[in-house]
């Protein structure tokens, strides 16, 4: 019967464009999308949605934060829905081509990869060493580009096409003052979006980013430190003061960009490519 359903997906998944194939829910045959980084903030808040969305979901993150990814495993199986948990350095290629194996081996052919794993760094551009640069760049941006080729390349073996969905930031736009490195990296990701976008659209792929402004996650809880040490303002208070910029009067939770995340990852988004959306609020208007 397992061999059956799985030869029936992997079938529907071949067969059908994906303009075609719709959401899946719980009672329908389900899709499945990696998400990277998920074992907290952003990325569990896109795990958690996308599993109510009708994805079975493999979980990853650093092995660091295992018991943080097996909660994840756990709330994700708890909605009813398949979910593994893959520890994996998104900076090793060899560890990404692993992720999306056992991503596929676990829960059928992939649909969607979202990549989200991120770090940031709080300084002035002109103290950034050697260190700083390959470290960021190794997390935001090598990360991403490795996750992305890894992704269409099984969407190629599938033939069946696939979404692809890059973690960037309202500072791919305009940069954030004492984020120079981070901001960089992120203006890479929106670039690199764009030109996969082009590179991978014969194949049925769409690449897409989403832009998020300020969002209460442990990312923030280290920018508002990092400037804190810089500026001398008080724990939080750096966070706070963000508020005075966004539009809608109030910082983000992971939640809101989850949201945004969703339609990506939808059928609702299939001519939709090389974008990067951004939900911030109204921080940056493009
Ligand atoms: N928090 C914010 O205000 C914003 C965040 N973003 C981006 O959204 C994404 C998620 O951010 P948050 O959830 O806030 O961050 P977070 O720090 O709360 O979570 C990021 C997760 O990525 C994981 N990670 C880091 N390096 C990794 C690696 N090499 N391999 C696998 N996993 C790794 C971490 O262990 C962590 O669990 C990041 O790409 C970030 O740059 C963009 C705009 C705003
Ligand atoms: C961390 C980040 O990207 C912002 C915009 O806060």
């Amino acid at each position: 019967m397992a061999l059956l359903r799985s030869k029936l997906r992997l079938s529907i998944a071949s067969s059908a464009p994906l303009w075609q194939r719709g959401f899946a829910t719980s009672k329908t045959l389900s899709k499945s999308a990696v998400v990277t980084g998920s074992g907290q903030g952003i990325g569990k808040a896109i795990a958690l949605r996308l599993a109510r969305d009708g994805f079975d979901i493999c979980v990853n993150d650093l092995e660091v934060n295992s018991s943080m990814v097996n909660n994840v495993v756990a709330e994700i199986q708890s909605l009813g829905r398949k979910a593994i948990p893959v520890f994996a350095d998104v900076t090793r290629l060899p560890q990404v081509e692993a992720m999306v194996e056992a991503s596929v081996e676990g829960l059928g052919p992939l649909d969607v990869i979202v990549a989200n794993a991120g770090i940031a760094q709080v300084q002035w551009g002109m103290d950034a060493q050697e260190s700083d640069l390959q470290r960021l760049f190794e997390v935001n941006f090598y990360g991403v580009l490795y996750s992305d080729q890894v992704a269409a390349r099984q969407f190629i073996k599938q033939g069946s096409g696939g979404k692809i969905i890059n973690a960037a930031s309202i500072v791919s736009f305009r940069p954030f003052l004492m984020l120079p490195i981070y901001s960089a990296t992120k203006a890479a990701v929106r670039s690199l979006t764009q030109s996969l976008a082009m590179e991978l659209a014969k194949d049925k792929i769409t690449v897409n980013a989403y832009a998020p402004g300020v969002v209460d996650s442990h990312m923030w809880d280290t920018i508002d430190e990092g400037m804190g040490h810089i500026n001398g303002r008080p724990k939080g208070q750096n966070f706070k003061d963000t508020v005075n910029s966004i539009t809608l009067g109030r910082t983000s939770v992971p939640e809101d960009v989850a949201k945004m995340v969703s339609f990506l990852a939808s059928a609702d988004s299939d001519y939709v490519t090389g974008q990067t959306m951004m939900a911030d609020g109204g921080m940056v208007f493009s």
